[in-house]
């Protein structure tokens, strides 16, 4: 359960108070996510999610990601924007960390994708990427190709108490991007981490996109590489599933065309695409307070997918 700061009522109904948004009726802690706190807020008009950033979210990035949020559900994308206050204020501080009230948005993130709904948020991906074409504002990639070096120089010898082996194997994989990681591809605003719980769904419709808070400027295809890793497999990063990758890539081809080098390139995406969740899961694998309210992810999961990528034919990658 992601809560590492807890929130009174008082205080939620002190911050609701500042709103146009109705008085408190309920409010609890989310038990998904592992990066932020997050509180299902019931009020006599509606329902929201109060945010509060905590970990890798720098407070400076905020109105970055709130931009890029209101320039996407200005263009109908269906994201949710945060709420502001009657002073237009959508960042606040909560318990001595920023926090943003945001729309709910309905919908359920889905377990096991079937290939209808991974065609859906291959659709949706492509949607997105269309709809930030014209986004001009700018973040850096904190976890591209360098960040990768720094978290695994970070994590060190602690990776072999992970997995015996494991440091010798991030550490060749780094030299192999090192050498062929594309730098002449089309870059845009990304997600950056669209995994099956950050898309809520009706049936197979996408009905939210949520958790932007990794959204970079980035090169474009990652996004799909990202999204590839995370739809495709068992969730212990076993169990390729060919049928969820070929309608993943079809959706998002059917709303915004690959260039030949960016499906080129998809093996190299891919393989960073695994090793960037294989090491922010083993920081945090060392890392989390003994007691914070969260479930640590399984960095072998990504591991795992790692060496799929390895040694796949890139005709996987062909829609
Ligand atoms: N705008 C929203 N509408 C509906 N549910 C949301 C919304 N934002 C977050 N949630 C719920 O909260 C959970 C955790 O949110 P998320 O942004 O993924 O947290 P974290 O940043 O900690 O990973 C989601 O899985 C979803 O159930
Ligand atoms: N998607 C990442 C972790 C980030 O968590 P999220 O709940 O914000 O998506 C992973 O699975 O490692």
């Amino acid at each position: 359960m992601a809560v590492y700061t807890q929130v009174s009522a008082e205080r939620i109904a002190a911050l609701l108070a500042d709103y146009d948004v109705g008085t408190l009726v309920s409010a609890k802690g989310i038990a998904e996510g592992v990066e932020n706190s997050n509180y299902l807020v019931e009020t006599s008009k509606d329902r929201f999610i109060l945010t509060l950033y905590e970990k890798r979210v720098d407070a400076d990035d905020l109105p970055f990601f709130l931009t890029l949020l209101d320039h996407l559900a200005e263009r109908g994308q269906p994201v949710p924007p945060a709420i502001a206050d009657r002073n237009g204020r959508q960042i606040q501080q909560v318990e001595g960390r920023p926090a943003c009230l945001i729309a709910f948005l309905p919908g359920v993130s889905p377990g096991e994708p079937n290939p209808a709904q991974s065609c859906a948020a291959g659709a949706a991906l492509g949607a997105l990427h269309g709809a930030l074409e014209d986004f001009t504002h700018a973040r850096p990639n904190t976890l591209s190709l360098p960040g990768w070096h720094d978290l695994a120089k970070r994590c060190g010898d602690h990776l072999d108490d992970i997995a015996p082996g494991l440091g010798g194997t991030i550490a060749e994989e780094l030299a192999f991007l090192d050498a062929h990681w594309p730098s002449d591809l089309p870059r845009s605003a990304i997600h950056a981490d669209l995994f099956p719980d950050n898309v809520l769904m009706l049936g197979n419709q996408v009905t939210g996109i949520i958790d932007f808070y990794f959204a970079c400027t980035e090169i474009r295809a990652y996004d799909l590489a990202v999204t590839h890793a995370a739809w495709c497999f068992g969730d212990n990063g076993t169990g390729f599933d060919a049928e969820r990758s070929e309608a993943l890539i079809e959706g998002y081809e059917s709303a915004h065309e690959l260039s030949s080098a960016e499906a080129a390139a998809m093996p190299v995406l891919a393989r960073g695409a695994a090793l960037r969740f294989l090491l922010t899961r083993a920081w945090d694998w060392l890392n989390t307070p003994a007691d914070a309210l969260v479930t640590r992810k399984d960095p072998g999961a990504f591991l795992r997918r790692l060496e799929f990528y390895r040694a796949a034919d890139p005709e996987i990658f062909l829609p």
